[in-house]
Parts: structure tokens; sequence; C-alpha cells
């Protein structure tokens, strides 16, 4: 099957109700191109593949019919088929999307079950939040590490505005899970940031004023994300609420999700936190059926895994239970 007659057909129409495409035959799958998809807007993904120069080429893309209600996720590794030269007004379709190796997930609030994928494929979350002004929301904190450790992220504490009040509280609060951690300020070097982020794929989440676009700014100069300081020279904000992958000049990528204020976590269970501590997984072996893990659940083998090793045991029981207990629909029988 020749993929010039599908291209075709996925050329833009522009019209009020958006343009559709219309094909008749099935699109050539076999000479589909791989690509990672960048950003998404409204139905819209912009698809990253390899031009004929080894450039990479930026190609705006929509789901295939085929692909059924399955979405598509920016850090999705796709197949597309049709124009894929990056042309404007070009249209390409994603065909295939491949299984996930890691997935940032959230639902709307802790009641509905409804889980959407923020992010797909990325290897670190990264978790910024300032020492002082605003106050560290510890309750979010919490809940960005169980939403890490349940999608097969490593987590990483930033720790912004280490100039106004000192990160020690806060590395004391997470050292039990040995959870990394990086104190940063907009005068100090990026380079242990960096090092983390080298060659991997990060999601940054963040409260509203912790410093996150004054950090993606320094991180990656031609972002221009905006920041607090724009609003108060009044200028007005442009805040993208999208969710946009950004390249490390250094190597690697960040993906910011300016919308992402808070993490439903009603998909969560303790085991999938569990899961992510090897030690605990272990003695939780153990456990009776349906344990939920804390500490009033009758016979929980963490407790005699705790009492049966040195004092550091005992703390980081302590930490992962903490954790557990930060996500209110987690309790017994989950
Ligand atoms: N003292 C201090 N202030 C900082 C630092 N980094 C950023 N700020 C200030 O904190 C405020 C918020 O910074 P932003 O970068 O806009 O924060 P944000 O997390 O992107 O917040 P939104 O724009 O609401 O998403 C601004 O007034 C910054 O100038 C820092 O290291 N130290
Ligand atoms: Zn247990």
């Amino acid at each position: 099957m020749d993929s010039r007659s599908d291209e075709d057909d996925v050329r833009v129409r522009a019209s009020r109700h958006g343009s559709r495409p219309r094909t008749r035959t099935r699109p050539a799958h076999d000479e589909a191109v791989p690509g990672l998809v960048i950003a998404v807007d409204r139905g819209r993904m912009t698809v990253r593949v390899e031009g004929p120069d080894g450039a990479p080429v930026d190609v705006t893309t929509m789901r295939a019919r085929e692909l059924g209600k399955h979405g598509v996720v920016v850090g999705d590794r796709v197949r597309v088929v049709g124009d894929t030269t990056g042309r404007t007004d070009s249209l390409a379709r994603i065909v295939t999307i491949a299984d996930r190796v890691t997935s940032l997930r959230r639902t709307a609030d802790d009641t509905d079950p409804t889980e959407r994928i923020v992010v797909a494929n990325a290897d670190l979350l990264v978790v910024v939040t300032s020492v002082a002004d605003p106050d560290p929301a510890l309750g979010f904190l919490d809940r960005c590490l169980v939403a890490a450790y349940a999608g097969g992220l490593a987590p990483l504490l930033c720790l912004t505005k280490t100039d106004l009040a000192s990160p020690q509280p806060l590395l004391d609060r997470y050292a039990g899970l040995e959870v990394q951690a990086v104190p940063m300020s907009r005068e100090a070097s990026l380079d242990d940031l960096l090092e983390h982020l080298r060659d991997r794929m990060s999601v940054l989440v963040g409260q509203s004023g912790v410093g996150k676009s004054t950090l993606v700014n320094r991180l990656v100069p031609d972002a221009f994300r905006a920041t607090g300081d724009v609003s108060k020279i009044g200028k007005g904000r442009h805040t993208s609420s999208s969710v946009v992958l950004l390249d490390l000049p250094g190597g690697g990528t960040v993906i910011d999700t300016p919308g992402i204020r808070s993490l439903g976590l009603a998909h969560v269970t303790p085991s999938d936190v569990l899961a992510a501590f090897d030690d605990l997984a272990e003695a939780a072996v153990d456990c009776p059926p349906l344990c939920g893990h804390t500490a009033v659940d009758p016979g929980c083998a963490l407790d005699a895994w705790a009492a049966g090793g040195p004092p550091a045991r005992r703390e980081r029981l302590a930490s992962f239970r903490r954790l557990i207990a930060a996500v209110g629909q987690l309790g017994p029988g989950h």
C-alpha cells in the first residue's frame, strides 16, 4: 500500500467543526514512522519524528479512528502515518501507541475513580516545592510521591527558595524513604539538578508560586514560561495550561505541567506504593490477605520486620505509613 494516497486523505480542511480525515483504505502501518508525543492541545498532538536528514521534525497529528478511545499523552511513543514532513497545514495520524513503561496518573479527585494519564514514559517526577513563601504543602508533596511510586517514576524533590529558609526539615521528613532531593534557589547553581535530569525524561510538578516557571526558564532558556514576576509588572500572563516537553540544552527532556495543581489518587492502593520499596514489599509477603499495611492492620508483617532490625527500619516504616495515610482513599482492604 502506498502511503502517499494516505497523506492526501489527512490534509487539513478548514471548517467550523475542525477537520475530519476521510479514509476509505486502511492506513499503511508498515510505513508508519516512529515518534514521540511532545505536546497535546485540544485533540491535536505534536509528534517529534526523525526527518530525512536525521534532524528532528515536529509533526501535527490526530488520533486515527481505529485507536478508539485510547488517549494519547505527552511522552507516548507512537507511530504516525500521513504527511510527516512537518509542513504547516499538514495533519498526520497516530495509528499505534506503544505500551507505557511508566505512567503518571491522576484522578479528578479522590472520589472520582476516572483515571487520567498526565504523562507517559517519564523516568523522573521532579516535585518542586518552596521551603518558604509559600510554605511547603506537605499533603501535596506526599501525594506527588505516591503518584510517582505508583506510576513507576523515581521521585526527586527540588526544594526551591533556599535563600529564605533551610531545606533541612523537608530533607528530614523524607530521609526514611531515601527520597532524592536537590536544594535550589534563583542564585544557586543548576549543576546538581542537571545531573539528575541528564539523559532522562523528567516531569515537573509544583503548586502555584513555588518558583517552577523561574526554574524551567533557567533550565530551558528559550522556553519562556510565564512567571509570577510578569504579572507584577502588568504585562499580563500567558501561562499555557497544556503539558509540554522541552529539551534540555545538555541532554534530556523536561515536561512542564502548568495546569496540574493537584493529584487525585483514587486509583492508587497501598500495594501500588509498597511495590516501589523492595525491602518493604519483600517483608509484606507474610501479611494477611488484603492487608492495608497501616499501624492498625492486625498482623501486618511490616511491624515484625521493623521490630526485628536496626532502628532505621522503624523510621522507614513510619515514613511509609505516613505516606499512605496521606492518601484519603487508602485504607484496609485496598
Ligand atoms: N526568594 C526567592 N524567590 C523566588 C525564587 N524563585 C522564584 N522566586 C519568586 O517566586 C515567585 C513565583 O515564581 P514563579 O516562577 O512564577 O512560580 P511558579 O511556580 O511558576 O508559579 P506560577 O507562576 O503560579 O505557576 C516569583 O515572584 C519569583 O520571583 C527563589 O529562589 N528565591
Ligand atoms: Zn501489611
